[in-house]
């Protein structure tokens, strides 16, 4: 049975409850109700003010009125300066949760899916779109509420004089339709806003990676003109939304005191007919005045916008397919065989890799070699189920990958990378992290098989030497990742371009401490180097995708196709078979 790895938005994340509830929930609640108060509150107040001025002018005296009027007044204040409250605490419960889960559905999604989003890109989903997603729901309650009064205000206006309200209501499609058109013309301008944000982020991070490259070619100028040439459209757009917001604040400031203006000119004639008291016409003008604030909505609203924009940009990463695990475990003690059967990896509707009836034995090391291109990392992220074959299966001691638990799989099948990411922590820590703990002792036993130990133990403060402040050479840090594979290696150990940056005697070195292991493991090593490959107790040879041939790289470097996988020309014999030829002494390895 195959289950489904909990969905990333699922997993309680950091800043979710302990039972999975929503963290901004409750002050989202809050914000609700305050604003709501504070709105039923303004509501009140024009009347009870105009009955309590009523009745001032008539006795001098408006007992209790007065005392409800301050109430409600002090009640508004007070409700308000609530609501800001609970609308920080709101954003910030909201963005953390959905930060935590947008990174929990990078992290869990299948690695190729999350291949097109550059780093630039995740990281302004994470950081500025997390922040307007969070800021949404309290922007939504609040524009709730904001929407409360108007209607109040214009409910209690038809109490306190129909034709006053008939006034106001006549003006209202005017308003209704500035803010259709601005939440129409925001939502396009924002989403486009966001886009280019990334866009910038993208090529800046780009750009710090390769520091060295522009530097050495004298790039500078024209490497600053590309990062930057997304801003005059930032700019464009910038200006638009000003410009929308402008243009409705513009519009609202016009029509909104020409429709209290009408309302106060009505209300006059009805007092002058005798059909509206003073505080009457005190309280019909205030609602008036409430009513027509629904113009005030815009800004609200662009908030709303800007919120639902960014959500939708920080779902795609919560909501990225993730690897589905099964609930089978390994034989224990299993050798580790290897075997791809059927395999077909199809990309951009193209077939990239086709691997069928491939067996590695357990314990021996097998290299994976072919030109650029040929599919050799393709067929190791198979092997190691970073990614699933679109038909076919990988077994692992005649278990289907896929059949096994997430923890079972990833104890078992330990990989290194050409770059690995060791994180900011210590030495000891970038060796120790992983599934299983690691003791102090192991750590060290998997830095000397990577070669790394004796640098490490030259670094400042040793093992504790914190990674950032560590002064480490490319090859230095590739062994220490190869020391952290080493370090949770179980039956499979696979090894993608991950000694590239050593040479050739470390390289021999490691490879012999690996050979030395109490449970050598099976190993898959993509190679590039004829001396990996001559290293190997077999060798699978790739080219266009497609598996040329599994033999010794004794046997195939008598074809000449296959010696010039490594550049290595020569008359050889071109079919395998014949008697092999001598491999570069360079090389320091013969087949
Ligand atoms: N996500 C993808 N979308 C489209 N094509 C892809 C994708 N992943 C891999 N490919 C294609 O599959 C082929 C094999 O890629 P792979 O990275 O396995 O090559 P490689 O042999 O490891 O090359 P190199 O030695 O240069 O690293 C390439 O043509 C590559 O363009």
């Amino acid at each position: 049975m195959v289950t489904t790895e909990p969905r990333a938005g699922h997993v309680p994340a950091a800043g979710d409850g302990a039972d999975g509830t929503k963290p901004g929930r409750a002050s989202e609640l809050l914000v609700l109700l305050t604003s709501v108060g504070a709105a039923v509150a303004a509501v009140a107040q024009p009347f009870v003010l105009g009955r309590t001025l009523d009745l001032l002018l008539r006795d001098g005296d408006a007992g209790h009125w007065l005392t409800l009027s301050a109430g409600l007044l002090v009640g508004e204040m007070l409700l308000d300066s609530l609501t800001s409250l609970f609308t920080g605490r709101c954003n910030a419960g909201w963005t953390a949760a959905i930060r935590s889960r947008a990174f929990a559905g990078l992290l869990g999604a299948v690695p190729e899916r999350a291949r097109p989003y550059t780093p630039g890109d995740v990281g302004t989903r994470l950081t500025l779109n997390a922040a307007d997603a969070g800021s949404g729901p309290a922007a939504r309650a609040a524009l709730a509420a904001a929407l409360i009064t108007p209607a109040g205000a214009l409910a209690a206006l038809a109490v306190v004089d129909v034709w006053v309200a008939a006034c106001v209501l006549a003006g209202l499609p005017a308003l209704a339709l500035l803010l259709r058109t601005f939440t129409r013309d925001t939502g396009a301008s924002v989403a486009a806003y966001q886009h280019t944000q990334a866009q910038i982020a993208s090529r800046l991070l780009e750009a710090l990676e390769g520091t060295a490259t522009i530097a050495a070619a004298g790039t500078g100028a024209r490497e600053r003109a590309r990062i930057l040439a997304p801003l005059t459209e930032l700019a464009t757009l910038g200006r638009r939304m000003w410009a929308l917001h402008g243009r409705a604040l513009g519009r609202s400031g016009v029509l909104v005191p020409l429709l209290i203006l009408a309302a106060t000119a009505v209300g006059g004639l009805r007092l002058a007919s005798g059909a509206l008291s003073v505080g009457g016409l005190l309280a019909a003008c205030r609602y008036a005045q409430l009513t027509a604030g629904v113009g005030s909505a815009a800004s609200l609203l662009g908030a709303v916008v800007r919120g639902r924009e960014a959500r939708s940009r920080t779902l795609a990463l919560e909501r990225m397919p993730a690897l589905a695990y099964g609930t089978r475990h390994l034989p224990p003690d299993g050798p580790g065989d290897l075997e791809l059967r059927g395999v077909r990896v199809v990309r951009d509707g193209r077939e990239v890799l086709r691997a069928d009836g491939v067996r590695i034995p357990g314990g021996t090391t097998a290299a994976v070699v072919g030109r650029s291109g040929a599919g050799k990392s393709l067929l190791a992220a198979v092997a190691g189920r970073l990614t699933d074959p679109d038909e076919g299966q990988v077994l692992l001691d005649g278990v289907r990958l896929d059949r096994l638990t997430r923890e079972a799989l990833r104890a078992e099948v330990a990989f290194a990378f050409e770059r690995p990411a060791l994180g900011e922590g210590t030495v000891a820590d970038a060796i120790a992290t992983g599934l299983r703990p690691v003791s102090r002792e192991q750590v060290r036993q998997a830095a000397r098989a990577a070669g790394a130990d004796g640098f490490v133990r030259r670094l400042p403060r040793g093992y504790d030497t914190p990674l950032p402040s560590a002064p480490l050479s490319g090859g230095e840090y590739q062994r220490l990742g190869l020391a952290r594979a080493f370090g949770h290696a179980g039956r499979l150990l696979i090894m993608d371009d991950a000694t590239s940056s050593l040479d050739t005697a470390t390289e021999h070195e490691v490879d012999r401490a690996l050979r030395r292991s109490p449970r050598p493991g099976t190993r898959l090593v993509v190679a590039h180097r004829p001396s990996v490959a001559g290293r190997a107790d077999l060798v699978i040879w790739l080219e266009d995708g497609r598996v040329r041939a599994v033999a010794s790289h004794r046997d195939l470097w008598n074809v000449a196709d296959y010696r010039a996988v490594f550049g290595v020309g020569g008359n050889a014999a071109s079919t395998p078979g014949e008697r092999p030829t001598q491999l570069p002494e360079a090389e320091g390895a013969r087949p």
